[in-house]
């Protein structure tokens, strides 16, 4: 008993070892507070915590967030991609990924990138949240697999499910508006390709009528703040715009317009890139909500176009059909998302194929027209910060005259900044531009003549049993007789190459009415062959409100 009792330290020794065990202590966790990162000590801690105590404490529960949903880029994915980064800002310890696809600015501060297996953290309504990104080798594919773990208490997981996911997509909704992009799709990985959008064009720098300026942002207000009534009349909650006019009259300028506005990215499809409708839809399907679709030049290379209504099978036509074009424009597919703008643009309105203009397909057919006085006093007043000049008055008679784009008038107003020479170079432009046409009125004249008395000879042997036709004779321009005020003019060279008839314009204005009001009043098609030179020897008859619609018919 006694030998035992020597053979037990002596309280002296257990306090000195207590006071060496409390100091090394003492000393680990000022080292760990001190030079340990705080992201690496949460960590640590957390692995610590969970090798103890996990059995005592309420268990964890993981999202497993994969890059792609059904085939298509998941929206949850991507939206932690965008709000993540805004949580590693704060960061000052540890590495930090940093990068830039700017090339239009290299000297751009670099965006923060998602480290690979960090744990990043994130707190919503006092609930600790832990994001971590992973990314794993796959046999079957030359990429990576990523996807995202967001992990918290179980408890939490239903309120996660409900309110932080839609937290995080608005979110990641409000940073993306900041900065917007245009897509492209990248077929061989199918998949869009993004770049950062950097159009100025704004409804204030846009030079067009202000009537059709009203009308558009008034439309685009009320379809922002028309979810619930689109929903309420059974509508899918999309709006659709069709630009049309000849090239350089601000098409993709309004594009760019309505995007700055929205505040929408733009996905921009080539249709003569897509293989089939199947592709088309799963392409189109993968547009997110609150986005333009972009296809341009919608004339070429699908089934919109007049002449795959004549072309039997489908090898005939190109390899997108109408009708799956149709399908998503206003069939079940449109329904597919919402908050979504579907802008075509086309240079030829009379080549589109009649079942894409019908009414209801695409909301509102926008004329981007030739410059008018208003149009290049905007365009003056834009460049060369003027409101007044001399030469005014004489370029505004020749802009009535001749067919001049606004993208020829901005040309000529960029050469120089001293008005007086940019004034006079554009008064040059717009004198030569009347000689050439007078020139050629005389030539097609010539050749109309020629057509007409044919066709007048080819008329009755031509007609189709169930065709209402018209007769040359009646075709005149005129006021109408039942609309008092109206003038009511009939282009008669309406005709196809094998001279068959397909219909005639007819157009009721007056006064007051505008070329776009008046695209909404026309009764018939404006397929045709009218030529420039024909519409602007119109013009003297009919006054210089018909000359802003006949710049409409466009030379086949
Ligand atoms: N209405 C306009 N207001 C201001 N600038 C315009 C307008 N229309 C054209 N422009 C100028 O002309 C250029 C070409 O215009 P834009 O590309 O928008 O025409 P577009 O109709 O889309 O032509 P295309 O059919 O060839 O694509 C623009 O960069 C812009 O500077």
């Amino acid at each position: 008993m006694a030998s035992l009792y020597n053979q037990a330290p002596s309280v002296s020794a257990i306090f000195s070892l207590y006071t060496s065990f409390s100091a090394i202590m003492m000393l680990f966790r000022t080292i760990f507070n001190d030079i340990v990162p705080k992201r690496i000590q949460d960590h640590i801690t957390g692995k610590v915590v969970d090798f103890f105590f996990s059995s005592y404490l309420p268990s964890r529960f993981t999202f497993v967030i994969e890059k792609e949903w059904d085939s298509v880029e998941n929206i949850t994915f991507r939206a932690a991609e965008v709000y993540l980064p805004t949580l590693l800002s704060g960061l000052s310890t540890g590495n930090i990924v940093v990068g830039s696809s700017n090339l239009k600015n290299p000297e751009a501060q670099p965006k923060l990138g998602i480290p690979i297996d960090i744990n990043i953290t994130d707190e919503f309504e006092g609930i600790y949240l832990e994001w971590t990104l992973h990314s794993v080798e796959t046999k079957n594919s030359p990429y990576e697999k990523r996807f995202f773990h967001l992990t918290c208490e179980k408890e939490f997981r239903k309120k996660i499910m409900t309110e932080y996911f839609t937290y995080l997509t608005k979110s990641a909704d409000n940073i993306l508006r900041e900065s917007l992009k245009i897509y492209t799709y990248d077929r061989p990985n199918s998949c869009w390709l993004s770049t950062i959008f950097e159009h100025h064009t704004t409804f204030e720098t846009l030079a067009i009528e202000s009537h059709l300026k009203t009308r558009i942002i008034d439309d685009l207000d009320a379809y922002s703040q028309g979810k619930d009534f689109f929903k309420s009349v059974g509508r899918a909650w999309k709006r659709g715009y069709l630009l049309y006019g000849p090239p350089g009259t601000g098409k993709s300028s309004m594009v760019a317009a309505i995007a700055n506005y929205m505040k929408y990215d733009i996905y921009d499809l080539q249709l003569q890139s897509v293989r089939d409708d199947g592709e088309l839809r799963k392409i189109l399907t993968s547009t997110p909500n609150r986005s333009i679709l972009l296809i341009e030049d919608i004339d070429c290379g699908s089934g919109a176009s007049c002449k795959c209504q004549i072309k039997e099978t489908k090898e005939d036509c190109e390899r997108v059909s109408l009708s799956g074009l149709l399908n998503f424009v206003d069939g079940l597919w449109s329904s597919c998302g919402e908050g979504r703008i579907i802008i075509f643009t086309t240079n030829h309105k009379g080549k589109l194929n009649p079942a894409l203009l019908r009414p209801g397909r695409m909301d509102i057919h926008i004329l981007m027209g030739y410059c008018t006085p208003f149009v290049f006093k905007k365009l003056v007043s834009l460049y060369l910060k003027i409101d007044d000049h001399v030469l005014f008055d004489p370029i505004e008679k020749l802009v009535l005259k001749v067919s001049v784009t606004p993208a020829e008038v901005t040309q000529q107003l960029m050469m120089t900044k001293n008005a007086d020479i940019a004034l006079k170079g554009l008064l040059e432009l717009l004198e030569a531009k009347t000689m050439k046409e007078e020139e050629d009125s005389i030539e097609i004249e010539d050749g109309d003549t020629r057509k007409l008395n044919q066709m007048k000879k080819d008329n009755s042997s031509n007609r189709r049993p169930g065709i209402r036709h018209s007769t040359f004779e009646s075709l005149r321009l005129g006021l109408s007789k039942h609309s008092p005020g109206f003038l009511r003019f009939w282009d008669s060279l309406n005709f196809k190459k094998d001279r068959e008839f397909v219909g005639i314009t007819v157009l009721f204005l007056d006064e007051k009415n505008s070329p776009f009001q008046a695209e909404q009043q026309m009764e018939a098609n404006f397929s045709g062959s009218s030529s420039t030179s024909r519409q602007n020897q119109k013009i003297d008859v009919g006054g210089r409100l018909i000359k802003g619609i006949l710049q409409r018919s466009e030379t086949a």
